[in-house]
């Protein structure tokens, strides 16, 4: 068996095309344009490199970027203040600070100040404890692109094995939240866990967010399982994911590649959650 390779470029372009048209419909009834603010503290290239995406991504979405570049030494109440700022701001309905931040910045205090209406990461802990509950506020882009593209492959999720290899607060909790919500069952393995290829040769579904490359072995997939990849690892023969792709491609059912599987995704719902954002703010039903 060979998987189906899942193309996150094209579902990527095709929820973006879809949000660009209902954009056009919120303009023409709010009268302004969605809006969205990006900060990026300090010149790491590849965080420069995202923020330029999602500008582009935003525009051609037909929304306003608002991009805030700060210098590396720019301290908290600095980038307190900026956030105290956009949150104030009407024409911005969703703020982005790009992570990582600085060393001397303590990430936690200014994801604390972001607006949770205005959370379009969903990285704020309020975003985090209605996701755990269910109700309405914003999913983390990365977590529910995922979701996105496990449904497509499977309209009901009800009833399957899911194991989500990562625990962090960005990828691995809201991935194994969302799956929970599905009715998948769910487990989360991480560094600590005993064994982890017996978890995963049980799995239907396997996220991977370990950021570690390669580190799914061929051997540890159940033949015919949905095998999403997380993981952008930069190595020495370019962008790898957290699969060792070659081997579980040959078992598993569909696969996602890095690039051109998850990281598209992330930003293509960046876009939707701005749209949703901003219809909430201006009492507008969002259509999805
Ligand atoms: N506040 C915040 N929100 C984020 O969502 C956020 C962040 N900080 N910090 C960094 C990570 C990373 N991230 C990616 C987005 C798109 C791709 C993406 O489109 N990747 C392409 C390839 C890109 C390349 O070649 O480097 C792909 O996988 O095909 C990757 C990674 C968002 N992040």
């Amino acid at each position: 068996m060979t998987a189906t390779i899942i193309d996150g470029k094209a579902h990527a372009l095709a929820l973006r095309t879809r949000i660009a048209s209902h954009v056009a419909n919120f303009r023409a009834a709010a009268g302004r344009a969605p809006g969205l603010a990006v900060v990026l503290v300090g010149e790491d290239p590849a965080s420069a490199v995202y923020v330029r995406n999602k500008g582009k991504a935003t525009r051609d979405a037909g929304m306003e970027s608002f991009e805030h570049r700060l210098p590396a030494d720019t301290d908290a109440a600095t980038l307190l203040a900026l956030v105290a700022q956009l949150n104030a701001d009407p024409a911005v309905d969703g703020i982005l600070v790009q992570l990582p931040l600085p060393a001397h910045i303590d990430a936690g205090a200014v994801l604390l100040a972001i607006d949770p209406d205005k959370d379009v990461d969903g990285f704020h802990p309020v975003n985090a404890g209605r996701l755990a509950i269910g109700a309405d506020g914003f999913v983390p882009c990365t977590p529910l692109g995922c979701l996105m593209l496990l449904q497509d492959l499977h309209p009901s999720l009800s009833g399957m094995e899911a194991v989500v290899v990562g625990r962090s607060n960005i990828v691995g909790k809201p991935m194994a939240q969302l799956l929970l919500q599905q009715s998948c069952t769910v487990t989360i393995v991480h560094s600590r866990t005993r064994d982890v290829a017996a978890h995963l040769r049980r799995a239907d579904i396997v996220v991977a967010a370990v950021g570690i490359p390669h580190f799914i072995q061929g051997d540890w997939i159940k033949p015919g399982a949905s095998v999403i990849d997380v993981g952008i690892n930069r190595t020495d023969t370019g962008l790898v994911g957290d699969v060792d792709f070659a081997a579980a491609r040959a078992v598993a059912g569909a696969i996602t590649p890095v690039p051109g599987g998850v990281g598209p995704m992330t930003i293509a719902c960046l876009i939707r959650n701005t749209y949703v954002s901003a219809c909430r703010r201006e009492g507008i039903e969002a259509a999805l």
